[in-house]
C-alpha cells in the first residue's frame, strides 16, 4: 500500500497525533520539536504538513517540500503561510477556521479584565514581592464603559455579546459584513472609524493584510481618548508596535493587554519593559478543548486531502467547487478534456485559450476557463499542473485567456466551445452534455461530429477522394491495431475529417505512415 507521508511542524493535541498514527495509510512524522534547517529536511517527502503559527510556510519551506500538495493551518490566521507561493505550486491551503474561536474570545475577555484591575501586577505585588497594599490596587469596571470592536467575525462578535453581559455599550466597525449582524444582537454598527477611536476600551479581531497591517497608529491614538485601554489578541503588527509603545509610555494609553507581536517569539520585545502591559506569549487559542478540537479536524482534513477526497476549508481555490451546481460539472469536465485533445493534437507553444459558453453554463465562465488551462497545460505538465495552479502556470509562460458567451442557436441546451491557439495554428472544439450525462464533441474545427472524447483517437484530415478508409483501415490492420470506430465528417471544400477510434496506442512511426497516405492532409493522435 502506498502511504501519504503527513509532516505535523507544531505542537498539536495528541488527539490529533493519534489519528495520524492509527491510519493504515498514512507515514507520520512528528517534526515540531526540531530546528527549522532540520524541518526543511525532514519536509522533502511531506505530502501534507502540519502547522500552527510558529512555522513559516514561505518560499524557502516550500523550495524545500518537493512533494508538498498540501498545508494544513491548525488554525484560523494563515499569515505565515505564502499563499501565492501555495497556489504557484499547485498546493492547496487550508485552515481550522472556527475551532479556537472560544479560546480567543475568552482570553479577550481575560486580558480585558486584567487591564481594568492591573491584575498581574496586583497579583505579583502579593504573591511574589509579599506585599498587602490594597490603595495601590484600584481598578476600573467594565461596567458603563464603551467598547469598540474592530473586525466582527467569528471571534469580534462573539466578544461584543460578552462585553454586553458586563454591561458594556458596544459599537463594531467592520465594513465587510451586513450592519444587521451586529443590530441584531443590540450591538451599534458604524462605518465611522472615528466611533471607535472615540471608545473607552479598543479591541481588533481582523485577519492580518495589506489592509489591516498598522490599523491603528499614532495618528488613530492621538484622536483616542487619553486613559484608553488596547487589547490585541489577533495578530502583531495590526497596532503599530511603536506608536503602541510611545503611547503607553506617555500614559495617553492607559493599559494595553496583549497577545500577539509582529515577530515571535517576542522575548526582546521593548513593550515587554513596560508597567502598563498584561502580555500572554500568544496563547490565544491555548486551551485544552480548543487545541483537541483543532487537531482531531486538521488530523483528518490531513488525511482527506493526502487521500484527494476533500479539501475542507481550503483557501486559495480559483474556484468554490460548493457553489457549482450539478448539471454544471459534466460541462467542466468536459471542457478540461477537450483542451487536453486539443493541446495533444498541436503540441507546439500555446498562446490563448478561449471559452465560449451558450445556455445556463455561462455564469460558470471562469470555472470553465480554469479547467481549460488544466486540460490543455495538462500535455505539457503532467500531474504537476492542477486548478489550483493552472492558471499561474499559463500566465508565467505568457498565455492569455478569454471568455465570452453567446446565445444558444445551436439546439443545444449547453454547449461550450474552447478555440485553442498555438504558435502553429487554432483548433476549435465544441462539446456538450446529453440528458444521460455522457459528454459528446459536437463539432472539430468547422467538422460535425457525435462523439465521445474518450479513449485512442487518431485525428485525420484529408482529401475527400475514394480509397482513403480503406487505406487507412489496412495499414492499422497490418500492423495489428484493432479499430473500434470510424467518424467521418465532409466539409464543404472537398476534405473530410476523420476520427478513427483504436485499441492500441500509436507511436510516431505509424503516425508517419499514416501522414504518407496520399490523401491526408493533417494527422494527429490524442489520449484521452
Ligand atoms: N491569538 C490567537 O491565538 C488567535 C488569533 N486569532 C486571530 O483573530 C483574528 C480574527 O479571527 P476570526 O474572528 O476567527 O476571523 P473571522 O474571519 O471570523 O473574522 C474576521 C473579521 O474581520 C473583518 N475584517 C476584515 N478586514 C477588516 C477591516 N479592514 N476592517 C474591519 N474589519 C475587517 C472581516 O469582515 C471579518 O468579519 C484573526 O487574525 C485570527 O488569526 C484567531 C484565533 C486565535
Ligand atoms: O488561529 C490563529 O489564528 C492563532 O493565532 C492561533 O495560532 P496558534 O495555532 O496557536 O499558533
Amino acid at each position: 500500500m502506498s502511504k501519504h507521508t503527513i509532516v505535523v511542524c507544531d505542537h498539536i493535541h495528541e488527539d490529533g497525533l493519534n489519528i495520524l498514527k492509527n491510519t493504515e495509510d498514512v507515514n507520520y512524522v512528528y517534526a515540531a520539536d526540531i530546528d527549522k534547517t532540520s524541518l526543511l529536511d525532514v519536509i522533502k517527502d511531506a505530502d501534507i504538513v502540519i502547522t500552527r503559527s510558529s512555522t513559516d510556510v514561505d518560499e524557502k519551506f516550500l523550495d524545500a517540500a518537493k512533494n508538498l500538495k498540501a498545508v494544513i493551518r491548525a488554525g484560523v490566521g494563515y499569515d505565515n503561510v505564502d499563499m501565492e507561493g501555495c497556489s504557484k505550486r499547485g498546493i492547496i491551503a487550508m485552515n481550522v477556521p472556527t475551532a479556537n474561536t472560544i479560546a480567543a474570545v475568552e482570553l479577550t475577555m481575560t486580558h480585558m479584565l486584567s487591564c481594568m484591575r492591573k491584575f498581574p501586577y496586583a497579583h505579583n505585588q502579593l504573591k511574589n514581592d509579599r506585599i498587602w497594599k490594597r490603595e495601590d490596587w484600584y481598578g476600573n469596571e467594565l461596567f458603563g464603559k464603551k467598547l469598540g470592536i474592530i473586525g466582527f467575525g467569528n471571534i469580534g462578535h462573539r466578544v461584543g455579546l460578552r462585553a454586553k453581559s458586563f454591561e458594556m455599550e458596544v459599537v463594531t466597525y467592520d465594513p465587510y459584513i451586513p450592519s444587521t449582524k451586529a443590530t441584531d444582537l443590540g450591538i451599534e454598527y458604524t462605518t465611522n472609524f472615528d466611533d471607535i477611536l472615540a471608545c473607552d476600551i479598543i479591541t481588533i479581531h481582523t485577519p492580518k493584510n495589506k489592509e489591516t497591517i498598522d490599523m491603528i497608529g499614532e495618528e488613530e491614538i492621538a484622536k483616542m481618548k487619553d486613559g484608553v485601554i488596547l487589547i490585541n489578541c489577533a495578530r502583531g503588527g495590526l497596532y503599530n508596535e511603536d506608536a503602541l509603545y510611545n503611547n503607553l509610555k506617555s500614559g495617553k494609553i492607559a493599559m494595553a493587554g496583549i497577545d500577539v507581536f509582529k515577530k515571535e517569539p517576542a522575548i526582546d520585545n521593548k513593550l515587554l519593559d513596560l508597567p502598563n502591559i498584561t502580555v500572554t506569549a500568544h496563547l490565544g487559542a491555548n486551551t485544552k478543548e480548543s487545541q483537541k478540537k483543532i487537531a482531531v479536524q486538521a488530523a483528518q482534513n490531513a488525511i482527506d486531502s493526502a487521500r484527494g477526497v476533500s479539501y475542507p476549508n481550503a483557501l486559495n481555490l480559483p474556484i468554490d467547487e460548493s457553489k457549482i451546481p450539478s448539471f454544471v460539472k459534466p460541462y467542466i469536465e468536459l471542457t478540461q478534456k477537450i483542451a487536453f485533445l486539443a493541446a495533444q493534437r498541436d503540441r507546439s507553444p500555446i498562446r490563448s485559450i478561449a471559452v465560449c459558453a451558450q445556455g445556463d453554463i455561462k455564469e460558470y465562465l471562469d470555472s470553465l476557463s480554469t479547467f481549460a488551462a488544466v486540460g490543455a497545460l495538462s500535455v505539457s505538465a503532467g500531474s504537476d499542473v492542477n486548478y489550483v495552479n493552472a492558471k499561474f502556470l499559463a500566465e508565467d509562460k505568457g498565455i492569455t485567456f478569454e471568455t465570452s458567451e453567446m446565445k444558444s442557436t445551436s439546439g443545444y441546451s449547453n454547449k461550450i466551445t474552447l478555440k485553442l491557439t498555438t504558435e502553429n495554428g487554432v483548433s476549435t472544439i465544441s462539446g456538450t452534455v446529453f440528458d444521460d450525462n455522457v459528454q459528446r464533441i459536437v463539432e472539430l474545427n468547422g467538422f460535425d461530429f457525435d462523439i465521445e472524447p474518450k479513449g485512442k483517437m487518431i485525428i485525420m484530415r484529408n482529401n475527400d477522394i475514394p480509397g482513403v478508409i480503406g487505406t487507412v483501415g489496412k495499414l492499422l490492420g497490418d500492423r495489428n491495431i484493432n479499430i473500434s470506430d470510424f467518424r467521418l465528417a465532409r466539409g464543404k471544400n472537398k476534405d473530410a475529417l476523420a476520427i478513427i477510434l483504436v485499441d492500441n496506442s500509436i507511436n510516431s512511426k505509424i503516425l508517419e505512415e499514416i501522414s504518407n497516405i496520399e490523401a491526408a492532409i493533417s494527422v494527429s493522435y490524442v489520449e484521452i
